[in-house]
């Protein structure tokens, strides 16, 4: 049987894992279908470890197209109690520089064409999302930064837009009188369904551009944002992998490891036994 203790969703940008070692890659199907790409399985740092890339391998898939519960859910069938994310971001300050990192710690809800939830088919369900992110997810990236000799800055707020298309400057300039630090396409559906699953989730935000609103300066495009990418991906991997060595084994101290605990509503004797079946990884314990 296939396991691992800490999944890796890598980004724009970081599609793979070097130094993992024992290499086996698994294709998963899940009953809400196939994640990614199979999930790359090995050992670093002496814990194992899943790897998906986010979009897949060669950057086939877009932010709207993404099976996030597939993602999520093959992750938790592998046993995984953490999810080390990493993602490309538009910077929204200006001391948010390109090649800085930053471990968002809220976000903001900018999507409008995705689903984000385990729940439904007869099973309702509603899990606390004050605090969004594992704190010990991110007092580990924020060490593993200052390990490496990188900026990583605990805490900000990412918001989540449906994308493709960047922003409009009125759009970016609304964000920024929000006061948020960072925007990207991706992470606010994973981490939803983390908490949903019981995974400790934060995330390892790049900042590759400033993306429209920086007057004087050209706007974001794929070409600037591959650029920073290239330039970081070793500071990523090498942060990841401080991370793996540094996250703590027992996250019991953690909201998210029992986020469901209270989160079922449904009258147990009315769940329809399919959706009892479709959802027994996740929350079989509970029902
Ligand atoms: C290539 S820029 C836009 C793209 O990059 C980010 O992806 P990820 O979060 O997977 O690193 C952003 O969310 C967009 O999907
Ligand atoms: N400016 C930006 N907007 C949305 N997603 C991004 N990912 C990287 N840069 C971005």
């Amino acid at each position: 049987m296939h396991t691992a203790e800490i999944g890796i969703i890598g980004g724009s940008g970081l599609y793979s894992m070097p130094g993992l070692t024992g290499i086996e890659e698994v294709a998963i199907e899940t009953p809400f279908g196939a994640p990614s790409d199979p999930l790359v399985l090995g050992t670093l740092e002496g814990r194992k470890v899943a790897f998906l890339a986010r979009h897949g391998k060669g950057h086939r898939i877009l932010p709207s197209e993404l099976n996030f519960k597939a993602n999520i859910y093959a992750l938790k069938s592998l046993g995984v109690t953490s999810i080390l994310s990493v993602s490309a971001v538009g910077s929204l300050k200006e001391e948010h520089k390109p090649t800085d990192f930053v471990i968002p710690d809220q976000f903001i809800d900018r999507t409008f064409a995705r689903s984000a939830t385990f729940f439904g088919d007869g099973i309702v369900g509603h899990v606390g999302f004050g605090d969004p992110v594992c704190p010990l997810v991110v007092d580990t990236f924020v060490k593993a930064c200052e390990e490496v000799g990188v900026v990583g800055k605990k805490g900000g707020t990412y918001i989540c837009m449906e994308g493709p298309q960047f922003s409009t400057r009125a759009e970016s300039n609304l964000y920024r009188s929000w006061g948020a630090d960072v925007i990207g396409m991706t992470n606010l559906q994973e981490a939803k369904l983390a908490r949903e699953a019981e995974i400790s989730y934060a995330t390892l935000a790049m900042v590759t551009d400033y993306d429209c609103w920086r007057e004087g300066h050209d706007d974001v495009t794929v070409d600037q944002v591959i650029a920073v990418m290239h330039q970081n991906s070793e500071n990523a991997q090498k942060v990841v992998k401080a991370a793996i060595r540094l996250l703590p084994t027992d996250l019991s101290a953690s909201p998210a490891q029992t986020a469901a605990k209270f989160a079922i509503m449904t009258d147990r004797s009315v769940i329809p036994e399919a959706a009892k079946a479709k959802l027994k990884v996740l929350f079989g314990k509970y029902l």
